[in-house]
């Protein structure tokens, strides 16, 4: 490591210490990234790292809010601003109980090397609250997402910073914050949000977007590989939205989702989650809010194991669709002893830093990335920027084909990168390279 990586470094960790998801996605990139920094010290000339690994700017804010009993309650909100070298700040808005300043950093930190690979003009930043939607009746939702807005509406627009949805935050939440917008602004300014409904400026293809983008990546590793995804068993986790989209486009090439998870343990589907039914299935599941995936066991008569992890079973591909952190080293050991072949992110940093390095180094599996894997959401999003400056909709077949040919492009970068600096079928890092370079060209440019 250099001189200036193990300073920038250091002075992170004594400044963050109280931050650890922040501080593991930004020293899991530094070593990724590594091979590139080599004999390049005009990085160090106009300290770029420091620039690239804290955010421009982040806003907290109180959300107060009337439960349906006249009861007031109070929430934190933030909006961090991460990176617009290469444009207007877009990410997510998650409204989960353990959300803080950390977990907000390292959304913002992945999404602003995930957007720069997806060939669209987006920078990177992410949101949200600690807000529990579990047990909320619709119009607490509603009043809560007009007091967020309230907070936020200043902060953003069509080009200053798109937000759009993550955990917690659907097209209904979307919908609320959209009309609490426009109602503060007195514009229609359909491009300041993302995620939208399709009668109003929301593109086709959103919903599915993010799990289809991610086994559009995994296709593209079989086919390396000279293999498809027919007859395939694949271990999910979560039940929300990217599982959802994971599970439908795996069954359109023939694969088989044989686990889904929740906080309550995971369900063991071995015919696999295959049909309509079962999709529409984990769509009420979601619109319940009870976030638990024990119902699905009870309504297919499949088996349930109550406080668990999917990891244990075995199967040829692992997709963690569910949040960060739910896979450790005692996981990746199972994963790697039950001889998976393909470990691929869907969620934001799904794994611990050990249990990534272990999986990434193992002979046996080919790893991809969420910041590469996990980007078919943001491409659609971008999409949907397009078509709301158009002021035009695409076809569901114009966009499902368009993410396609993104999510190729983001392999082949990828795929490039790693063997530019030698390391072989390393996508992870190559990845997190080929994004750096493009940040980092675009920040010399602009100057200090
Ligand atoms: N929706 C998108 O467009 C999108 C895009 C890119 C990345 N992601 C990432 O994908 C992941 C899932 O997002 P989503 O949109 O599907 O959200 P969602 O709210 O639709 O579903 C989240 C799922 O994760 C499970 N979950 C959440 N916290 C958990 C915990 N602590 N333990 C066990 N299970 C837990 C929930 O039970 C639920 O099934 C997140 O990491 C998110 O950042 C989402």
């Amino acid at each position: 490591m250099s001189d200036y990586v193990s300073r920038v470094s250091a002075d992170l960790q004594q400044r963050y210490a109280g931050q650890p998801e922040y501080l593991q996605a930004v020293l899991t990139w530094l070593e990724m990234i590594a091979p590139a920094l080599e004999d390049n010290p005009i990085y160090e000339r106009v300290d770029l790292l420091t620039r690239m690994v804290e955010p421009d700017r982040m806003l907290t804010f109180t959300v107060p809010w009337m439960d349906d009993q006249g009861m007031a309650h109070t929430n934190h909100g933030y909006r961090v601003q991460f990176n617009s070298a290469i444009g207007p700040y877009k990410g997510g808005l998650r409204f989960h109980p353990s959300v803080n300043p950390s977990i907000v950093k390292f959304l913002g930190f992945e999404q602003t090397y995930k957007n720069a690979l997806t060939g669209l003009p987006i920078g990177g930043a992410a949101g949200g609250a600690d807000f529990d939607p579990r047990g909320k009746s619709s119009r607490e939702i509603m009043r809560f997402c007009q007091s967020f807005m309230t907070a936020l509406y200043r902060l953003i627009g069509a080009d200053t910073d798109i937000p759009a949805g993550d955990i917690g935050v659907g097209s209904r939440e979307i919908g609320y914050l959209y009309g609490q917008y426009k109602r503060l602004t007195g514009k229609a300014e359909s491009s300041a949000l993302t995620g939208k409904g399709l009668t109003y400026g929301g593109s086709v293809i959103r919903q599915e977007a993010a799990g289809f983008g991610t086994v559009y990546f995994l296709a593209r590793m079989l086919e390396h590989q000279g293999e498809t995804l027919e007859g395939k068993r694949l271990a999910v986790s979560g039940f929300g939205n990217m599982s959802w989209g994971v599970c439908r486009k795996s069954a359109e090439l023939g694969g088989k989702v044989v686990t889904l998870s929740g906080p309550d343990g995971y369900v063991y589907d071995p015919d696999g989650v295959c049909t309509q039914e079962k999709f529409d299935f984990m769509l009420s599941m979601r619109a319940g809010g009870a976030d638990k995936v024990e119902p699905y066991a009870d309504r297919f008569g499949v088996e349930f194991f109550p406080g668990k992890r999917p990891w244990e079973v075995p199967v040829d591909i692992v997709i963690p669709c569910a949040t960060q952190n739910e896979l450790d080293v005692e996981d990746a050991v199972m994963i790697v002893a039950n001889n998976v072949r393909y470990y691929v992110e869907a969620a934001n940093m799904p794994a611990t830093a050990e249990a990534l390095r272990l999986l990434r180094l193992s002979p046996k599996i080919l790893t991809a990335g969420s910041k590469a894997s996990g980007s078919g959401g943001v491409v659609v999003s971008a999409l949907e920027m397009v078509q709301n400056s158009l002021r035009y909709s695409w076809t569901r077949q114009e966009v499902d084909s368009r993410l396609k040919q993104i999510m190729g492009g983001i392999y082949d970068a990828s795929a490039a990168a790693a063997e530019e600096y030698g390391l072989g079928y390393d996508l992870i890092a190559g990845n997190d390279i080929a994004a750096f370079k493009k940040i980092s060209t675009a920040m010399i440019a602009q100057g200090l």
